[in-house]
């Protein structure tokens, strides 16, 4: 009996449904002859909002959770759009989504990979991975503004830290870092200023990491570590974050690795009661949507992130190869979004015979 994997494919707004169309290229050109890929497009996003009036029902969600796990292009639309106003779609959508399917780690693995260029002088060797925290912080929403648009308006935007949540996410960080060579976890936070949430931060590292001596522990606040990142790169093996610090933190990891184009991400569900799910770090971008220029190697590199979830470590690591050859192949000429796809994915099925 062949596999078959149920894969729920959001291709969502913008560059989203360019660059995910050459992900599932790549994976059935990856995929081993016993595997079959059965993929479900679903709608969400901006677009389909706007046109229906819906972001993403309980049944939507019952629905998607019938899968292996989920490819997301991206969604959001013009920031500009009063109809979008308020995080309607990143909060109604995408965070509904991480936060109903617990995607507590969301992994973001940073390269520079031999032939990319670095904004950096001297990059060093850019090689760690980001574990940020995906259900808690100030992201669950937990806030609200009084006397709302007068001069004395006051707006909150609570940061929920619980032990249960830092401490699951804390361990999947040692986990990761002890099966890293370097085996260093860095934990980023604010511990000067954010005493309350960065003390359990803390208390939790300290705690879990006698469980793991072989791992070296290191602790920067996030002013300190964008420096270190910009500076001394290579000083990273495995950072731990919040679910705030690890947004930004890894649109410079991306910034400092050859560009937003090839960051790609996790949200795991590490139990597996849910599906996990699997996107780039890159949004809609609208300013170049439509026109294939977008670069599909961060959902590629995300569609690899997701055969390493399916325990196929050996797809995964040909589509990393693939892609590793193709950026080593990238000239001057500007290729669009479809023929880096194309080219990778060939690359892969000529393999295959
Ligand atoms: N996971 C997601 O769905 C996700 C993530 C981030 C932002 N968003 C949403 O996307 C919309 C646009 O957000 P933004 O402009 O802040 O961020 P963005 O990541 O969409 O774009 C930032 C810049 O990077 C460029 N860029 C992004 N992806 C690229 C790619 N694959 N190849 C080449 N260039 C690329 C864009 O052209 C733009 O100049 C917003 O609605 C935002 O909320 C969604
Ligand atoms: C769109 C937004 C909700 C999202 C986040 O903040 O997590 C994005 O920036 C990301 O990095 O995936
Ligand atoms: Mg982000």
């Amino acid at each position: 009996m062949p596999r078959r994997i149920k894969l729920a494919v959001i291709a969502g707004d913008g560059i989203g449904p360019e660059v995910t169309a050459e992900a599932v290229k790549v994976l059935k050109a990856v995929l081993p002859g016993d595997v079959e890929l059965e993929t479900t497009p679903f709608p969400f996003g901006a677009g389909h909002f706007l046109e229906t009036g819906e972001i993403l029902g309980d049944d939507d969600l019952t629905a998607l959770a019938g899968h292996d796990a989920i490819l997301l292009g991206a969604v959001g639309g013009d920031p500009r759009d009063p109809r979008l106003a308020g995080g309607i779609i990143e909060r109604g959508l995408l965070l509904k989504l991480r936060f109903a399917f617990d995607h507590y780690v969301n992994l973001r693995p940073t390269q520079l990979f031999p032939s990319v260029a670095s904004p950096l002088a001297n990059p060093g060797d850019v090689d760690f991975v980001v574990v940020r925290e995906g259900t808690e912080g100030p992201y669950v929403g937990n806030g609200g503004s009084i006397r709302r648009g007068t001069v004395n308006e006051v707006a909150n935007e609570v940061s929920v830290n619980t032990a249960f949540g830092v401490e699951r996410l804390v361990r999947f960080g040692f986990e990761t870092a002890n099966s890293r060579p370097a085996k260093k976890l860095t934990l980023v936070h604010k511990t000067n200023v954010l005493v309350h949430a960065g003390g359990l931060w803390q208390r939790t590292v300290d705690a879990v990491s006698g469980e793991y001596p072989d791992v070296a522990v290191d602790y920067q606040h996030i002013d300190a570590a964008t420096i270190h990142m910009v500076v001394n790169p290579s000083r990273f093996d495995t950072i731990v974050t919040d679910n705030l610090f690890g947004d930004i933190i890894t649109d410079l990891a991306a910034a400092i690795s050859g560009g937003i184009g090839l960051a790609a991400s996790a949200n795991i569900n590490p139990d597996g009661t849910f599906p996990s799910m699997f996107e780039p770090v890159h949004g809609s971008a609208p300013d170049i949507a439509g026109r294939q220029l977008a670069d599909p190697t961060a959902a590629i590199l995300s569609a690899a992130l997701l055969l390493d979830h399916l325990q196929l470590a050996d797809a995964a690591a040909r589509v990393r190869s693939a892609v590793e050859a193709d950026l080593a192949s990238r000239g001057d000429a500007k290729r669009s979004t479809s023929e880096v796809g194309d080219a990778i994915a060939a690359s892969l099925s000529r393999a295959q015979n």
